[in-house]
């Protein structure tokens, strides 16, 4: 068997050498040569998989280890029956620890009190969904819009325009669709762009076209009270420059890019060809992720609970770092920027997750209790 595979996806040995010939390739790069040969192709987003890619070729299954399958097309799949995969909530709690860092930096910035905040937060699933657990925990005020999961769950449900009008800090967690009934393509155009509350903190950590990129520059450029931080952008990996500059935060599409996200990302996908094989599961991901880096954390009672939350979020994880990186990335040529991101992606330093705290709080302290709870932390 031949696995075509981008390059970029860890552990490709440790899940898939039993299967047959690894063949590493650059996933921007894949061509109908590189894959015309292959059984399965192991893809990350940046590889555009659709018909042009794959007919005439003997692919059987396509693996994706990313959460979004907007780089898929899933109608060509199921007309050709390539079987494919992707690798839900993989790297969920990454995007989580990206979020809660990022509001860490915007409530030093701006002198601001979360507590007295009001969270928007676009799209309920896997990331959104963990989200809104957190923030919800650390008793903060949270309106949640998701119309596909209130049409068929029901459930306390608020629409766009009420997150605009009612919320002040606004995170998009939705899937970059362009057809259905909720496209998610320009989501926030220019009209709802303006019509954001003075002062609203904008974070977009999904896909960048689910904002309209040069809107928001024209109108961050016109309203200093507004605050946005980017994970992704439109065009990736060419980026709006201008647009980054005006960014309290802007980083290389590395939300979700805690190493034990992209190592859980290899294992869904390992366990999902096996199932299409129908093959015992023989490699367990426990066995290979590294232990947690910091065995644990003994916080005094008296610990002001503020200063304990930015402290263990950002300690485990601090996108103030990936920021710097990236903007001394945005110089020279156009093309010396792309290869730039895709640099900074390639080489990105690991990182964990912050659920993988141990936290002992000497004395009684249900404040600390709380934020170590809401950030799934262990209690010791
Ligand atoms: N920046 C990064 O590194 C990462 C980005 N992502 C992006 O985050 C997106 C969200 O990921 P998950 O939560 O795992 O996806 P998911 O599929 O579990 O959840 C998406 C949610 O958005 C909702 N939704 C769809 N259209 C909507 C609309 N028009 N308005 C409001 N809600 C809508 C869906 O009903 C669903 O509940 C992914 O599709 C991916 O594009 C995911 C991982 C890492
Ligand atoms: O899982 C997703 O969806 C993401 O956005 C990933 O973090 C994207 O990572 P790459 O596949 O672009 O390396």
């Amino acid at each position: 068997m031949l696995i075509v595979a981008d390059e970029n996806i860890p552990l490709l040995d440790a899940f898939f050498q039993g299967f047959g010939e690894i063949r590493r390739v650059p996933g921007r790069g894949i061509d109908r040569s590189m894959v015309e040969q292959a059984d399965v192709l192991l893809v990350r987003s940046v590889t555009q998989v659709n018909r042009t890619l794959l007919e005439g070729s003997k692919v059987k299954f396509v693996g994706t280890c990313t959460i979004g399958t907007d780089h898929l097309d899933l109608d060509y799949f199921a007309e050709a029956g390539i079987r494919w995969a992707s690798a839900p909530g993989c790297n969920a709690r990454g995007v989580v620890d990206y979020v809660l860092g990022s509001l860490m930096t915007l409530a030093e910035i701006e002198g601001a009190d979360l507590k007295q905040r009001t969270f928007g937060v676009v799209g309920a699933g896997q990331v959104g969904g963990r989200l809104v657990e957190v923030l919800k925990g650390l008793g903060w005020t949270v309106k949640v819009c998701d119309p596909p999961r209130q049409a068929t769950e029901g459930g306390d449900y608020v629409s766009l325009e009420q997150i605009i009008e009612q919320c002040d800090v606004i995170s998009l967690h939705t899937p970059l669709t362009r057809d259905g009934a909720q496209p998610t393509w320009h989501l926030f155009d220019e009209q709802r762009l303006r019509r954001l509350q003075p002062g609203t903190w904008l974070i977009n950590a999904a896909r960048g076209p689910v904002i309209d990129n040069t809107a928001l520059r024209e109108v961050l450029l016109e309203r200093e009270d507004l605050q946005a931080v980017l994970d992704v952008w439109e065009h990736e990996p060419s980026v709006d420059a201008d647009l980054a500059d005006l960014c309290v935060i802007a980083t290389p599409h590395i939300a979700g890019y805690s190493l034990d996200g992209r190592q859980r990302g290899t294992a869904q996908i390992y366990e999902s060809l096996c199932a299409f094989l129908e093959q015992p599961v023989a490699v367990r991901l426990s066995d290979l992720l590294p232990r947690p880096w910091l065995g644990g954390i003994t916080l005094d009672a008296d610990t002001d609970p503020a200063w304990a939350l930015a402290m263990l979020c950002r300690g485990v994880y601090d996108p103030r770092r990936d920021d710097a990186d990236f903007r001394r990335s945005l110089v020279g040529t156009v093309s010396e920027q792309r290869s730039a991101f895709d640099a900074l992606r390639k080489h990105y330093p690991p990182r964990r997750e912050i659920d993988s705290l141990k936290v002992r709080i000497e004395g009684q302290s249900p404040a600390l209790q709380q934020i170590v709870s809401a950030l799934g932390a262990t209690s010791l």
